[in-house]
Order: C-alpha cells, then sequence, then structure tokens
C-alpha cells in the first residue's frame, strides 16, 4: 500500500514536472545512449520505460545508440585486437563487419525490443537505412614532434557524418514511432563506415534542430578541477577547460560534439549519468535537472 506521505511526494514532484512536461510537448530531444551507460538489463528496461514514458508526453524522442565496449568484447572473443587513436577505434575491413553487427544488429535489436516491450513503438535504422547517416572516410593528422611534418593517419573505416536525412526520422516520428538509430554511416560506394556514436548523436540533433541533446554516459557530468561537478558550463568555459586539461580523454569529444550541436542550432545539449534512476526525466522535468549543462551562451 502506497503511504498518504508517499502520495504527497508524488504529487509534488509531479506538480513541479507539469510546467516542463508542457514546455517539451511537439519537442524533439535526441538521447545518445552511450555503451557504458547501458548496463544490465534491468537498467535497459528502466530506460526503455522512461523514453516510452516520454512519447507519452509528447516529446519527439530519437534514440542514438553507442557500443564501444560491446564491440570490444566481439573483437575480443574472435582474437581480433583492436587500437585507438584519439578515442577512435582503428577499423579494418574486417573490424567494420564486427562492428556493423554489434551496433545495427544486437545492441539495436536489444534497445528495440526494450523499448516496445515497455510499450513503445521503436523502430531500428542504422544509419545506412534510408541513406540516414550519409558519411565519408575520416582524415587525420599528426605532427610529428621531433621533424615537425604532418602525418596523414589511416583510421580505414572510421567515417564522419556529410549530411542526415532528417525526413526519414521525422515521418517515423510523425507516425509515433520511436526511431533508435545505430551510428554507422553510408560512403558513396555503399561501403559502411564506422562513426563515434557521440559524432552521430550530434549530427542527427543538429538535422532534426533539436531542444536537447541528452548525452547519457558513466560520469555524474563535466567535473571542475575539484571534482565537482558542474551544473552548467558555457561555450568560453568548455574551451578553457580542454586546453588546461580539466577536460581530456573521452570527453573532449563529447564536448566537442555538444559545442558543435550547439552551434548548429540545438538549443542545448547535456552530459549525464545514464545509469542513475530516470536521468532523463529528472533532467527535463525537475528543475535542478542532471549533470552538465552546455549551451550557446
Ligand atoms: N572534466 C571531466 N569531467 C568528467 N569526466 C571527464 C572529464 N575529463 C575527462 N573525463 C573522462 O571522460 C569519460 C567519459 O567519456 P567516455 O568514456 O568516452 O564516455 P562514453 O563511453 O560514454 O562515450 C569519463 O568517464 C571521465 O573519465
Ligand atoms: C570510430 C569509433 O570509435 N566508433 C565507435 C562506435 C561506437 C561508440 O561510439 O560507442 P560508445 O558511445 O559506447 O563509445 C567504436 O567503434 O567503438
Amino acid at each position: 500500500m502506497i503511504s498518504e506521505q508517499e502520495i504527497v511526494l508524488k504529487a509534488d514532484i509531479l506538480s513541479e514536472a507539469l510546467p516542463f512536461m508542457k514546455r517539451y510537448a511537439g519537442k524533439t530531444v535526441v538521447v545518445k545512449y552511450g555503451g557504458h551507460a547501458m548496463g544490465d538489463t534491468a537498467l535497459g528496461a528502466r530506460f526503455a520505460r522512461d523514453v516510452v514514458l516520454l512519447k507519452q508526453i509528447g516529446v519527439n524522442v530519437v534514440v542514438v545508440h553507442g557500443g564501444g565496449p560491446q564491440i570490444g568484447q566481439m573483437l575480443e572473443r574472435l582474437k581480433i585486437k583492436s587500437s585507438f587513436i584519439d578515442g577512435l577505434r582503428v577499423t579494418d575491413k574486417e573490424t567494420v563487419d564486427i562492428v556493423e553487427m554489434v551496433l545495427a544488429g544486437s545492441i539495436n535489436k536489444e534497445i528495440v525490443g526494450l523499448i516496445n516491450a515497455a510499450g513503445g513503438r521503436a523502430i531500428g535504422l542504422s544509419g545506412k537505412d534510408g541513406g540516414l547517416i550519409q558519411a565519408k572516410k575520416l582524415t587525420r593528422t599528426k605532427r610529428d614532434p621531433e621533424s615537425n611534418i604532418e602525418q596523414v593517419l589511416d583510421l580505414g573505416f572510421v567515417g564522419e557524418p556529410t549530411a542526415v536525412n532528417a525526413e526519414v526520422l521525422s515521418l517515423l516520428t510523425k507516425a509515433d514511432f520511436i526511431p533508435v538509430v545505430a551510428p554507422t554511416g553510408l560512403g558513396d560506394e555503399g561501403e559502411t563506415y564506422n562513426i563515434n556514436a557521440d559524432t552521430s548523436a550530434g549530427a542527427v540533433a543538429a538535422a532534426l534542430k533539436a531542444t536537447r541533446l541528452l548525452m547519457l554516459t558513466d560520469i555524474a557530468g563535466v567535473m571542475d578541477q575539484d571534482k565537482k561537478v558542474m551544473p552548467e558550463i558555457t561555450v568560453a568555459q568548455a574551451r578553457a577547460m580542454i586546453a588546461d586539461g580539466t577536460i581530456y580523454g573521452g570527453m573532449i569529444p563529447k564536448i566537442e560534439t555538444c559545442l558543435d550541436a550547439v552551434e548548429n542550432g540545438v538549443e542545448a545539449a547535456v552530459i549525464l549519468d545514464g545509469r542513475k534512476a530516470h536521468a532523463i526525466l529528472v533532467e527535463l522535468f525537475i528543475s535542478s535537472g542532471a549533470g552538465t549543462l552546455i549551451s550557446k551562451k
């Protein structure tokens, strides 16, 4: 039996959340569901319920997922060695086949299954379906500190988005489906590109001019020098924190994606811990929010 105290608490939360629910109804929210945020099936089921609730409130929700750790496990099982340059997986032909199998196959279908089991209408797509994410080979260069000569680094089938076919997503959202996108891209010759999931989510959010890009990861938000989570950071602060090393590693491309997204028509991006209970709902519907908000200021 639910106690009177709990009813009062729930009513308080609901009355706080209602204005926010009205604000986001009819708006687009892109959720990047990172491999580290996925956890076990119970966590996945809770994520799925939150996504379905968003849709029921009238939010046009689009999920773009990752799966880096899961790709790593599969490559290990198959005894295929993998390495990273600047946080990007060097992807030869053999590896890109596994990447596509894991991302567009098992992970995509697991998320679609969980959302549908929670009462939603999810449709799984990879960036190749409907030409959703068109891509080209990513070129990276690095200056050799000794010779000062710029070297071209070959990352194989790692791609960068050149265009996003937003119409595919708009059609599905209008028909009340929840698109679930695997971050693989389609090259000019029909080849598959492995695209970082943050980058893909940013490109999708920008193409849809989303109100929010929520980056679900395994850390509470962006931390300052004293390891305190910052509720908000400006574009200038983020650039300074990258320059002085407070933001490093995998957080750099994540922040860069958020900065690009807000420069390209996304109202704000948020980095938050996707393993926390109802992280998405708390961020959108409770005034204190969750994680770190990045907006164009
Ligand atoms: N200033 C910072 N605040 C928070 N995390 C940071 C910061 N700088 C670097 N990081 C690192 O970035 C990681 C998140 O990036 P990453 O592991 O690539 O996420 P994901 O796999 O979810 O895309 C954190 O776990 C943390 O180790
Ligand atoms: C080029 C590149 O590195 N692609 C990533 C794609 C998956 C991803 O980004 O997943 P997370 O968000 O879970 O890290 C990879 O192969 O791991």
